[in-house]
């Protein structure tokens, strides 16, 4: 099973070192109208650049292929799939409809029967969004059910799994089983197991994410007290062959986390459970059913098991970062690609944020003298930055010439106040009201010289209960905001970053994209000229 995973892991590298190939074609594109654009319309353009590269139809055009001719058949990387009249469909989460709606056109008639679990609306959203290509038809083989309202597993996602566990421990061997993953499908695939009732599994969900429990904390609970999480869908299904097509939303890509892993067979034991329940102080506030449910001697599946499995990732994060790289590079500037496992609180993540970049703008004038804000960074440990190699890229940066510096992953806030608000938007404030401080207090400060904006936004195009997918900042944004009578400390005391931005320069740094039909967590996008181009 380890090497299937690093065969799959190697699978996926591939597509993004394909993406990063791609750049060459971009080499001698036009460069005359590179500085045209402003900073902004540029992070906008690299931002719906890395979307697109996970958006349904480009990511099943990359990744699958249908052979109508001689024997019809998938072809998915080195495996083939034969169809004849034996292939159903499933899904659940935020992104499969359009994943859904893709694979129907692709497949036509093979199609026999499928259905989806989608969340509360979103096909209203969509329609709202300009995005009906991701709907399914009137006369669809694919039946939709929309469920888990605020991302909280509910009776309507309940009836949904349970049609999707009948569907599928209703085929047999000769049958095909296609499986849509994306994030959001664990809220919209509950199967407690008995006796734990929908109740329970929902206060256990809450009580944990109050806490702070991570997504894999969070999931590996959900695995022990889930009929089809933790493999339990693909044991359903056996013996049909399933292929399960993944659209990844958490740090690291893990296969058993994204989704709770329903065709993954589950590492994680009751033990693990309990170890985690116990860490947030939760064991003797847990329901009795729950209780029961962890102490059962469980054992652990046995991957030989999952033989009729092959599960893909289609779509991640570091695909949608090499892709906003090339955009990035086309448009002029010297890309770096950071890292796509930035988390942490979003006090935390824009202290990082804002030392990196005062390092790259102190280093592209003159090279090392900033030992000790390296040593901070370092410092951060953040996964996959490798500092030292990226400021030696930086060694080819050339005057005339702008730094693109790119990153992803998903950062928390601590709510503490009413305000209305996201993740991104509370982080481009802060990244400015930090390097405000800076500037503030470094009179020598270096960072005036340079041009620079920075953006994060959610790449589902919904950052919080906002309209709005992120923000962008720029080093002025404070000091603009005081003219106007905005105080930027105020607004992020209470959480109310999204009401800042509306006011500020009437919304001129909200990133708005609508819904977009993808997930696959959050960019950043940080863009440093020299004034002097301008
Ligand atoms: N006023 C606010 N200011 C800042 N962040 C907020 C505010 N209100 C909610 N949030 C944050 O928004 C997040 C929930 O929004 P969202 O739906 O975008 O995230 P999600 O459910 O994790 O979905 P996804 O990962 O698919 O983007 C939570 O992390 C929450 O802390
Ligand atoms: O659905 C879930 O469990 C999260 O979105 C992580 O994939």
């Amino acid at each position: 099973m380890a090497n299937t995973f690093k065969k799959l892991h190697f699978i996926h590298q591939a597509y993004v070192k394909k993406i990063i190939g791609f750049q060459n074609c971009y080499q001698t594109h036009k460069q005359s109208h590179r500085y045209s654009m402003s900073l902004q319309e540029h992070g906008q353009q690299i931002f719906h650049c890395a979307i697109s590269a996970v958006m349904p139809e480009n990511m099943l055009k990359r990744s699958l292929t249908f052979v109508s001719e001689g024997s019809p058949r998938i072809v998915v990387g080195d495996r083939e799939f034969l169809i004849q009249k034996n292939l159903y469909l499933v899904g659940f989460g935020k992104a499969v409809l359009g994943m859904a709606a893709e694979l129907e056109k692709i497949l036509g008639n093979h199609l026999v029967q499928g259905l989806v679990s989608v969340p509360d609306g979103i096909c209203a959203s969509l329609r709202q969004a300009g995005r009906g290509k991701m709907l399914l038809k009137s006369d669809s083989r694919i039946k939709v059910m929309e469920g888990a309202k605020h991302n909280l597993p509910d009776e309507a996602a309940v009836r949904a799994a349970e049609e999707i566990e009948r569907l599928t421990k209703g085929l047999t061997a000769s049958d095909l089983l296609l499986v849509l993953i994306s994030g959001g499908g664990s809220a919209l695939l509950p199967a407690p197991v008995p006796p734990v009732t929908l109740e329970e599994k929902q206060t256990v969900t809450k009580m944990l994410a109050a806490r702070g429990a991570t997504i894999h904390e969070l999931n590996t609970v959900r695995k022990s007290l889930s009929r089809l999480k933790g493999g339990g869908l693909a044991q359903a299904a056996y013996p049909a062959q399933v292929l399960s097509l993944i659209l990844s939303d958490v740090i690291g890509d893990s296969l058993d986390i994204i989704a709770s892993g329903p065709t993954v067979p589950s590492s994680h034991s009751a033990s693990d459970c309990l170890q985690i329940l116990g860490k947030y102080n939760l064991q003797h506030a847990m329901p009795a059913a729950v209780k029961s449910a962890l102490q059962q001697p469980n054992s652990l599946p046995d991957p030989r098991e999952f033989k009729h499995v092959h599960n893909v990732i289609i779509g991640s994060n570091s695909l949608a970062l090499a892709q906003a790289r090339c955009r990035a590079q086309e448009l002029g500037y010297l890309p770096l690609v950071l890292s796509a496992a930035v988390s942490g609180e979003v006090k935390e993540v824009s202290r990082f944020y804002s030392l990196l970049i005062q390092l790259v703008c102190s280093y592209l004038v003159e090279p090392g003298t900033d030992p000790q804000a390296e040593r901070d960074l370092m410092k951060l440990q953040i996964p996959g930055l490798d500092l030292p190699g990226c400021l030696e890229t930086l060694n080819s940066f050339r005057p005339g010439r702008a730094v693109c510096l790119l990153a992803g992953g998903e950062s928390t806030v601590h709510l503490q106040g009413d305000g209305k608000g996201g993740r991104n938007q509370e982080l481009a404030l802060r990244v400015a009201l930090e390097l405000h401080r800076v500037q503030m207090a470094k009179a020598d400060c270096s960072l005036g010289r340079w041009d620079i904006v920075f953006l994060s936004g959610g790449t589902d195009g919904q950052d919080g209960p906002t309209d709005a997918a992120g923000a962008f900042c720029s080093l002025e944004l404070v000091k603009q905001a005081e003219q106007e009578g905005l105080d930027v400390e105020a607004f992020l005391g209470c959480n109310d970053s999204y009401t800042f931005l509306s006011k500020f320069q009437n919304g001129h740094s909200l990133l708005l994209t609508g819904l977009t039909g993808t997930n696959v967590m959050d960019i950043q996008i940080i863009l440093i000229r020299n004034r002097d181009l301008n």
